[in-house]
């Protein structure tokens, strides 16, 4: 049995893709390199890998978080911390959209067909360019920690929401857990949230250089439809994985899955709150 449609418009895309003159360039640089070609998690081993290290990073990010919100702040001068959050903002756009196309070409490059991007054979070893991209993804989240430092120092203590701090701490573990379980579909996962994630910097960024985009609803749409395309993806992920041999990470699939529908709600109350013709009226 087979999933209808999307088997078919994965291999058109591919085979138009990899056709293209620009392929090839893009495939030495984010594919075949040696060092993403032969990168390898070992639990442990691998800078950043081990469930201490985990731990401890999000304990501290937690306690930091909630330390500097209680005491009083040095104040920044404001040119400094808006020079800061620019620095940071373009430099999340830009590793977004790395990551994005880094696992995408990768994709097209490495997976041979619409069924393995979906379900990774069972004792997938967490290894080559899909997974160098997933730990990139990974680090990437800890360097967003900064978001937070940003709304602290900015003293606007109003947005550092429960949303916030469990979005930030919780993301770590789920980007960790995909890599170490070698998730199937992670990789869907990845490229839609750094897609989502160049259009969200963005937006930060020119908020940051005093440019109010009209369009911040829409970045919180994108974000609700990114959620909702999980499940898209796990329904298809439940299919190959009962209809077949198994996938490689179902479990970690179920943790993914109620941290999920937690965001879903949680960005769902964030819509209603901030874009309700009620609020706007007020
Ligand atoms: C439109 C959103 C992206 C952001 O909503 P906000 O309410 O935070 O937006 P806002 O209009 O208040 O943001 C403008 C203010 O942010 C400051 N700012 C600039 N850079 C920032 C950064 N990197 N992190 C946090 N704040 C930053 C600006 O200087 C400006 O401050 P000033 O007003 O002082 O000038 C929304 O959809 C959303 O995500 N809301 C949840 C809150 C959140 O923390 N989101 C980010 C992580 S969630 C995520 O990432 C989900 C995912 O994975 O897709």
């Amino acid at each position: 049995m087979e999933i209808p449609f999307f088997p078919t418009l994965f291999s058109t895309v591919r085979s138009l893709v990899v056709r293209q003159p620009f392929f090839p360039t893009l495939e030495d640089l984010l594919v075949n390199h040696p060092k993403i070609l032969g990168f390898s998690w070992n639990n442990g081993e691998t800078p950043a890998s081990s469930q201490r290290f985990l731990a401890l990073t999000v304990l501290c990010y937690i306690s930091f978080t909630f330390i500097l919100s209680q005491v009083s702040r040095p104040s920044l001068a404001r040119p400094v911390l808006k020079s800061i959050s620019a620095l940071h903002n373009l430099f999340l756009v830009t590793l977004s959209f790395i990551m994005a196309l880094g696992c995408l070409v990768s994709i097209f490059s490495q997976v041979p067909n619409f069924k393995t991007l979906v379900c990774f054979p069972k004792r997938t070893s967490p290894s080559g360019p899909l997974f160098f991209w997933g730990y990139i993804f990974y680090l990437s989240k800890i360097v967003e920690f900064m978001d937070t430092l940003l709304i602290i120092l900015g003293n606007s203590m109003k947005r550092l929401s429960f949303l916030h701090v469990y979005h930030h701490s919780m993301v770590v573990i789920m980007s960790y857990v995909c890599v170490n379980s070698a998730q199937s579909s992670f990789s869907m996962v990845l490229v839609t949230n750094c897609t989502v994630h160049v259009v969200m910097y963005a937006y930060y960024l020119m908020c940051t250089l005093g440019v109010r985009p009209k369009w911040k609803k829409m970045v919180t749409d994108f974000q609700l439809v990114q959620f909702w395309s999980s499940f898209l993806i796990m329904a298809m992920l439940a299919f190959y994985h009962f209809t077949g041999s198994g996938c490689s990470g179902i479990l970690s699939w179920c943790f993914n899955a109620a941290f999920i529908v937690s965001l879903l709600f949680l960005f769902s109350d964030f819509h209603a709150k901030n874009y309700s013709p009620k609020v706007k009226n007020a």
